[in-house]
C-alpha cells in the first residue's frame, strides 16, 4: 500500500481550474448509451476507476466502447442485443455501478455474477435486491443477497410502485432501470429528493418518463435512442478546492464549468450558510444539466446546524464540510446523515477518527457528528482506509498544519479524481 507525505510549503490557493467530469453522470452516460441503439459520444467523461468499472461491465456484455482520454464512444445495438458475460463482473469500488447495474441485469435474460473490492463487499445491497425481488427478480448472494458476491438469474419482471425508505439515488435509479426494461409503468416515490441525473438523462435518450414532485414514472420497454452527452465538472470534486480556498488565507479560486443541478448544489448552500465568500455564475445548460463557475475567497466561516432535506444534496461532501467546520467560529452539528455509514467507509467513523487524530474536537453521533470550531490542526499518521473522499479531505487538511501528514493509501483517490494532486498543485501559490 502506498504512503504519501502530504505537506505543502505553499498554503494559499489562487487561480482557476476545471475539475474532472461528474462521476454520477459519467456512469449513467455509459449505461444508457449501452442500452440505446446507435452511437453515443460522451465528452469530458470522468476516467476515474469507478467509471472504468462501468465501461468494463458493458464491454463484457458485448458493447463496443472506445475511450480516448476523456472522450468515450459507445456503440450498441440496444438492450435486447446485449450478450451474456462469460466471466464474473468486477465492480471494483463502485457502489453506483453495483446498484444501477443490478437493476438492469435483473431484467435481461442471462445469468450474471457480480463481485467487488473489499470495501464494496461490505456495503449493503439488500436496499436494491429487496425492491428488485418485489418485481420478480431472481437474486442470490451472501447473507441472502445482502452482500456481494451476488448472482442474478435475469428475466422478465413485473412493474412496481415502490416507495423507497432510503434517501438513495442509487436505489431509485436501480428500480427505474429495471422498470425501463419491463412492460408497464414502474413508479418510484421518495420522501426526500435525491440526485435526479437518471431522470434527466433517460429523457434525453428518449425514454417515456415523467416526474411529479418526488415521484418518477417510467413506461417500460420503450427503446432508447443514442444521444451525445457532454459531462459537466463534478461539484463533489470541486468541493475540496472550494473549502480549501475558504479556510486558507489570501486565497481566491475559480472552478469552471461545474454541474449546478439543484439536487447536487447543497455544498454551495452550506458554504453560504456558514458565511463563506462564494459567487456562482451560471452559464448554460448541457443535456438538461445547468453548469457554471464557482468562485470562493478566504473567509472566516461560522458554525451551522446542517440537517434534513439538504443531506442528500451534500452526502458526498460531508467529509470536507466537517473539515471546514473545524475552522468555523462555534459548534457545527450535522444530523440526519445515517447514510454516511454505507459509503466506501463508515464516513461518520472515518471522518471523526481522522479529524480527531489531526487535533480537532469532534464527536460521532448516531446520524452525524458534532464539530467544535477554531481547531489548530497538527500533523499525524493517517489512513484513507481506501476511501477517496477521506484521502482528499486529509490532503486539504494538510494546508492547515505546520507538520507533515502521512497519508496511507492515497492511491484510492483515483476512484473519482485521478489528477487531484496535480490540480491542487496548480492552485497552490
Ligand atoms: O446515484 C449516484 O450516482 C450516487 C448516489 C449517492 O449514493 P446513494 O444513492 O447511496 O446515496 C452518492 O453517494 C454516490 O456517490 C453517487
Ligand atoms: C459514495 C460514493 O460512491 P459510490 O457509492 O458510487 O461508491 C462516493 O463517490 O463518495
Amino acid at each position: 500500500m502506498s504512503i504519501k507525505s502530504v505537506s505543502f510549503n505553499r498554503k494559499t490557493l489562487n487561480g482557476s481550474i476545471s475539475v474532472p467530469g461528474d462521476k454520477s453522470i459519467s456512469h449513467r452516460a455509459v449505461m444508457f448509451g449501452s442500452l440505446a441503439k446507435g452511437k453515443t459520444t460522451i465528452t469530458n467523461f470522468l476516467a476515474g476507476e469507478d467509471c472504468l468499472s462501468t465501461i468494463a461491465a458493458f464491454e463484457a456484455m458485448g458493447v463496443k466502447i472506445t475511450r480516448n482520454n476523456q472522450t468515450v464512444v459507445v456503440e450498441s445495438a440496444g438492450a435486447s442485443e446485449l450478450s451474456e458475460p462469460l466471466e464474473p463482473i468486477n465492480l471494483g469500488n463502485s457502489g453506483t455501478t453495483a446498484r444501477l447495474l443490478m437493476g438492469i441485469l435483473s431484467a435481461l435474460p442471462y445469468h450474471f455474477t457480480l463481485y467487488g473490492d473489499a470495501s464494496l463487499t461490505k456495503r449493503p445491497m439488500d436496499r436494491i435486491t429487496n425492491p428488485l425481488r418485489e418485481m420478480g427478480a431472481k437474486i442470490d448472494g451472501r447473507e441472502n443477497g445482502r452482500f456481494l458476491p451476488i448472482a442474478i438469474r435475469g428475466g422478465k419482471l413485473n412493474p412496481v410502485h415502490y416507495h423507497t425508505p432510503m434517501k438513495s439515488a442509487q436505489v431509485k435509479s436501480g428500480v427505474l432501470l429495471a422498470g425501463l426494461l419491463t412492460d408497464g409503468k414502474t413508479v418510484v416515490e421518495e420522501d426526500t429528493k435525491t440526485r435526479d441525473h437518471t431522470e434527466n438523462m433517460l429523457k434525453a435518450f428518449g425514454a417515456d418518463l415523467s416526474v411529479e414532485g418526488n415521484s418518477v414514472t417510467v413506461n417500460g420497454n420503450q427503446p432508447l435512442t443514442a444521444c451525445d452527452i457532454e459531462v459537466p465538472g463534478d461539484i463533489s470534486s470541486a468541493a475540496f478546492f472550494l473549502v480549501a480556498a475558504a479556510i486558507t488565507p489570501n486565497s481566491e479560486v475559480k472552478i469552471e464549468n461545474v454541474g449546478l443541478n439543484q439536487t447536487r448544489t447543497g455544498i454551495i448552500d452550506v458554504l453560504k450558510l456558514m458565511g463563506v465568500d462564494i459567487t456562482v455564475e451560471e452559464k448554460r445548460t448541457i443535456g438538461g444539466e445547468p453548469i457554471g463557475d464557482i468562485i470562493v475567497k478566504s473567509s472566516k466561516p461560522a458554525a451551522a446546524t446542517i440537517s434534513g432535506d439538504i443531506i442528500p444534496r451534500i452526502i458526498d461532501e460531508i467529509p470536507v464540510i466537517a473539515l471546514l467546520a473545524t475552522q468555523a467560529e462555534g459548534t457545527t452539528i450535522i444530523k440526519d446523515a445515517e447514510e454516511l455509514k454505507f459509503k466506501e467507509t463508515d464516513r461518520i467513523e472515518s471522518v471523526v477518527n481522522t479529524l480527531q487524530a489531526l487535533g480537532a474536537e469532534i464527536e460521532a453521533t448516531n446520524d452525524g457528528m458534532i464539530i467544535q470550531g477554531n481547531a489548530k490542526l497538527k500533523g499525524a499518521e493517517t489512513n484513507s482506509y481506501g476511501d477517496h473522499r477521506i484521502g482528499m479531505m486529509i490532503a486539504i487538511a494538510s494546508l492547515l498544519t505546520e507538520e507533515t501528514i502521512e497519508l496511507h493509501d492515497d492511491k484510492c483517490i483515483a476512484v473519482s479524481y485521478p489528477n487531484f494532486f496535480e490540480d491542487l498543485d496548480e492552485l497552490l501559490q
